[in-house]
């Protein structure tokens, strides 16, 4: 079984691999995730679900084209805004061979006021948190999200509640399937 996370980024390639070593799928014995970088067709920083989307499921597909992949995942962050703030999401895509894609949300985190301001401005929210928490690519480690719960809950573990709720119905097809 080749599986693929269309990016090097450790927090999404951590996360697939937990749920596929938690869920034992390797009818073969043998458990393999990369992390290869592939284009995600979308801005640096998404901005709203639809865009946001696009990218996952661009990384996706990209990712189950590399050589011996039977599950392509793209996952990507994004951010929206509403009821006058921003907000952190990210869309988890499954591709699977013959076409079959399938798309979840994760849960999403209400940014700091002066952070969602910048964003409104056009800024990048990375290097954002980076120089308002004194830290270094904190998107490769705990994450905001990590960061404002004092790391209750981190960017690796909301990729990985959503990428088993993504493949759910892969996982039970036969109660998934229309009849
Ligand atoms: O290497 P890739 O896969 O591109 O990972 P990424 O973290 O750079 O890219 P994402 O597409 O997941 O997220 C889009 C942008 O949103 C920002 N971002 C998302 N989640 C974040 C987090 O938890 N902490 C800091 N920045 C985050 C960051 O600036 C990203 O460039």
């Amino acid at each position: 079984m080749g599986i693929v996370v269309g990016s090097t980024n450790p927090t999404k390639v951590h996360a697939v691999t937990r749920v596929f070593a938690a869920l034992d799928v390797r009818p073969d014995g043998v458990l393999e995730v990369r992390g290869v970088a592939v284009p995600s067709g979308v801005p640096d920083q998404p901005l709203g679900v639809g865009e946001t989307r696009r990218g996952a499921v661009t990384r996706a597909r990209a990712a189950l084209q590399q050589p011996g992949a039977t599950w392509g995942f793209g996952l990507e962050g994004g951010v929206r805004f509403d009821r006058g703030g921003a907000w952190l999401f990210g869309i988890v895509a499954a591709a699977r061979p013959g076409g079959v894609i399938h798309v979840t949300r994760t849960s999403e985190l209400r940014l700091p006021p002066t952070v969602a301001a910048r964003l409104r401005a056009g800024e990048e929210l990375g290097p954002v948190m980076d120089e308002v928490l004194g830290t270094v690519d904190i998107k490769r480690g705990v994450g905001t999200v990590g960061a404002v719960t004092r790391g209750l809950v981190t960017r690796s573990a909301v990729w990985e509640q959503a990428t088993a709720l993504c493949i759910a119905p892969l996982l039970t097809p036969e109660l998934y399937r229309v009849s």
